[in-house]
This record gives structure tokens, C-alpha cells and sequence, in this order.
């Protein structure tokens, strides 16, 4: 005997249910199993259409003060996947970041399953104490000032706080500012880099280059753009994971993303090693070309009184134009004389990209 046919409203109710769980199900998929999802019906392709779309205009899931949208006309990939932090992670935290919920109403989605971090699944914040992803490495010690708002800083004038602290060099550039220690919040204008992106980015696909990062408004000389953000790397894990990128590398079809910054110590004798990989948990940096003649981007180390891990963040070190692609100098070092060709398009370009042993 065959069971009646079920009624409009019975029907109304398994649908409305049905568009419910996929909605909440979808946004935690990879490219791949979405594009395998939507050939599975046309209602579920109808879901995972906006997904497609909301994912590429924003790389940051609204974890960043400003939408960062992906432009491609070239080919059919509409955005790149990753697990986006806006702050370094230790590994620990980011192991268990195998997903993260990326569709509309990212904002108010629930943090990674299975994550004990409190970070990169959740809505925006921007303060980087707080901000997703956050695992400030800190020593609360007494090198932070005293004061509670820096009265005498200024954005552009940044004098009088005793944690202001500058050493400009041909390399890199290594800067302080209040932290964890120091009385002061978020507004205090010696914390230039801890109030996320404020400036509009966009992130274009080229030919030969694959995503790069580029300004989507004038930048001034000195902004703060963005920082490094990504897993902080012990140097044997770094070396395992380079060995392994550099192999995908080789065939073309694999961007890795893993920096590698030494900051040789007062004592002339040591060298802080710092190792980020934003390869598969990162922030938009990771977009970042090379380019041989420096690019339009300085790096420099931030100090935040009382954290124990600098930061690397990156300042227009000229005016950039909109539409103007953002690039640093990953280097100079080049141990593999027939390692992956470089297109920065510079008068000086060397031809490859800087390679060397981690
Ligand atoms: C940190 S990623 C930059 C983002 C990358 N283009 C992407 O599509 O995700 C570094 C990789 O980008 C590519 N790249 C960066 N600068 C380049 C350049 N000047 N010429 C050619 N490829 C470059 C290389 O594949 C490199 O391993």
C-alpha cells in the first residue's frame, strides 16, 4: 500500500528545514566539496551560488575593519581558499583549524569544531588583543609605560612615550610600541598597528604571478598597510613544511607562504628567528608578491612592550596609487640559481625568485 502523497504544508515545512541545515552546513565546505555539492541538485546550487559570491568579496570573512574583495577576470577561480587569522597563531591553537564557517552571516557564525582556540571562527573585533585568531605570545613584564592614553602621540607625530622606540635601517626595520604592559588602549597613538587594515585593498589574479595584493585607493607613504599574520612556526617544523612546499612548488601549481624573519640581537652575537606560515592559516599578506627592486612595501618588526614575539607589518614605504599592486622583497639571497622564475616586471629583476636553505 502506498503512503499518501504529502500535503502543501508538510511540504512547505521539509523544505523550509532543508534550505535551513544546508545554509548552515555549506559556508563550512572547501571550493571543491561545494562545487560537488551544487551538482547535486539545483536546489543545493542554488544555495551555494551567494556562498561562491560572498567569498569573493571578502577574503577576510569581515574579520577585518574593511571588506577585501578577489578580482579575476582571468581564469574560472573566483577567490582563494585558507583559514583566515588576523593575528599570529601558535600551531597548537591551529591544529584542530581544519574548517571555518565562510558564507553570509559570517559574523555570527560559531567558532571551528573540534577548535579550543576562540579565535578565527568568529565575528569581527578589532582590537588585536581581542581579534580572531589572536594568541598574543605575551610576557607581561615591566618594560610598558605607565601611561594610560600617550597623550603626547599623535599618529603622524609620534614622540614622548617612552616606549616609541625607532631603528631604521637598509633592511628591515624594527619599531616599538605600547602592549600589553603598558596602561594605555587601543586608541593610544603608539599602537599604529594594532587597530587592523583601515586602508581599501583588493586582491587581483595575474597571468604568471597567480593573487596578488593591491591597493584599492591612494596609500600614503608611511601608512600602516597590514601584518604578517599566520602560524608561528618552531624552526624544525618550518624546515619540514619548507622541504614539502618547495617540492609542490617545483610543479607550478602551489603558492606557499611561509616567511621566514631573523633579527640579529643587539649582542651582535644571536639571532631571533621568527617563522610565519600563512600558507593554509593566514591573513591577507599571504597574497603579497616579490618584487627585485624592494616594491612599494617596507617590512618591519613591531615590538609591543610586554608581548614576547615581534610582529611583522608592513608600511607603504611610498605613495601608492590605486590600483597599484602592493609587493616587498621576499630577499636576496638566491641559493637555487634555476629556482621559480620571477615576473615583478622591475628593471633589475634577477630572473628568480630569492630561494635559500631554512
Ligand atoms: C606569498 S605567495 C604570494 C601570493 C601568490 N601569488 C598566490 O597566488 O597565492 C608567494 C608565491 O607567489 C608567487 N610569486 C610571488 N612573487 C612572484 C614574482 N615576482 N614572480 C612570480 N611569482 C611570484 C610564487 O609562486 C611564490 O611562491
Amino acid at each position: 500500500m502506498s503512503s499518501p502523497p504529502p500535503k502543501k504544508s508538510q511540504e512547505r515545512v521539509f523544505n523550509h528545514g532543508f534550505f535551513q541545515s544546508a545554509g548552515l552546513i555549506l559556508p563550512w565546505l572547501t571550493p571543491q566539496e561545494l562545487a560537488n555539492v551544487s551538482l547535486t541538485c539545483k536546489t543545493l546550487h542554488q544555495i551555494a551560488h551567494p556562498i561562491t559570491l560572498h567569498r569573493s568579496l571578502d577574503a577576510s570573512r569581515s574579520f577585518e575593519n574593511l571588506p577585501i574583495p578577489f578580482h579575476n577576470t582571468l581564469d574560472q577561480y573566483p577567490y582563494s581558499y585558507f583559514i583566515y587569522t588576523a593575528s599570529q597563531i601558535i600551531p597548537s591553537s591551529s591544529s584542530s583549524l581544519n574548517r571555518q564557517f565562510w558564507g553570509p552571516n559570517s559574523t555570527q557564525s560559531p567558532a571551528i569544531p573540534g577548535s579550543s582556540s576562540s579565535g578565527a571562527g568568529m565575528g569581527c573585533a578589532h582590537d588585536s588583543m581581542n581579534r580572531p585568531g589572536a594568541s598574543w605570545v605575551s610576557l607581561v613584564d615591566e618594560s610598558g609605560c605607565e601611561c594610560e592614553k600617550c597623550e603626547k602621540v599623535s599618529e603622524d607625530n609620534v614622540i614622548g612615550c617612552p616606549c616609541m622606540e625607532l631603528e631604521g635601517d637598509e633592511g628591515m626595520g624594527i619599531m616599538s610600541e605600547c602592549g600589553p604592559s603598558c596602561g594605555c588602549r587601543l586608541e593610544c597613538g603608539n599602537r599604529l598597528s594594532q587597530r587592523g587594515i583601515r586602508v581599501k585593498l583588493k586582491i587581483v589574479r595575474d597571468v604568471r604571478k597567480g593573487w596578488g595584493l593591491y591597493a584599492a585607493q591612494l596609500i600614503q607613504r608611511g601608512q600602516f598597510v597590514c601584518e604578517y599574520s599566520g602560524e608561528l612556526l618552531t624552526t624544525k617544523e618550518a624546515r619540514r613544511r619548507q622541504q614539502i612546499y618547495d617540492e609542490l612548488a617545483s610543479n607550478g601549481h602551489f603558492s606557499p607562504a611561509l616567511l621566514v624573519v631573523r633579527e640579529h640581537l643587539p649582542s651582535g652575537n644571536a639571532c631571533l628567528r621568527i617563522n610565519i606560515d600563512a600558507t593554509r592559516v593566514g591573513n591577507i599578506a599571504r597574497f603579497i608578491n616579490h618584487s627585485c627592486d624592494g616594491g612599494s612595501l617596507s617590512s618591519v618588526l613591531v615590538r609591543s612592550s610586554g608581548a614576547l614575539v615581534p610582529r611583522l607589518c608592513f608600511f607603504a614605504s611610498k605613495d601608492i596609487k590605486e590600483d597599484e599592486e602592493l609587493t616587498f622583497s621576499y630577499g636576496e639571497i638566491r641559493v637555487r640559481p634555476t629556482g621559480l622564475k620571477c615576473f615583478c616586471g622591475s628593471s633589475c629583476c634577477f630572473g628568480t625568485l630569492p630561494s635559500e636553505h631554512t
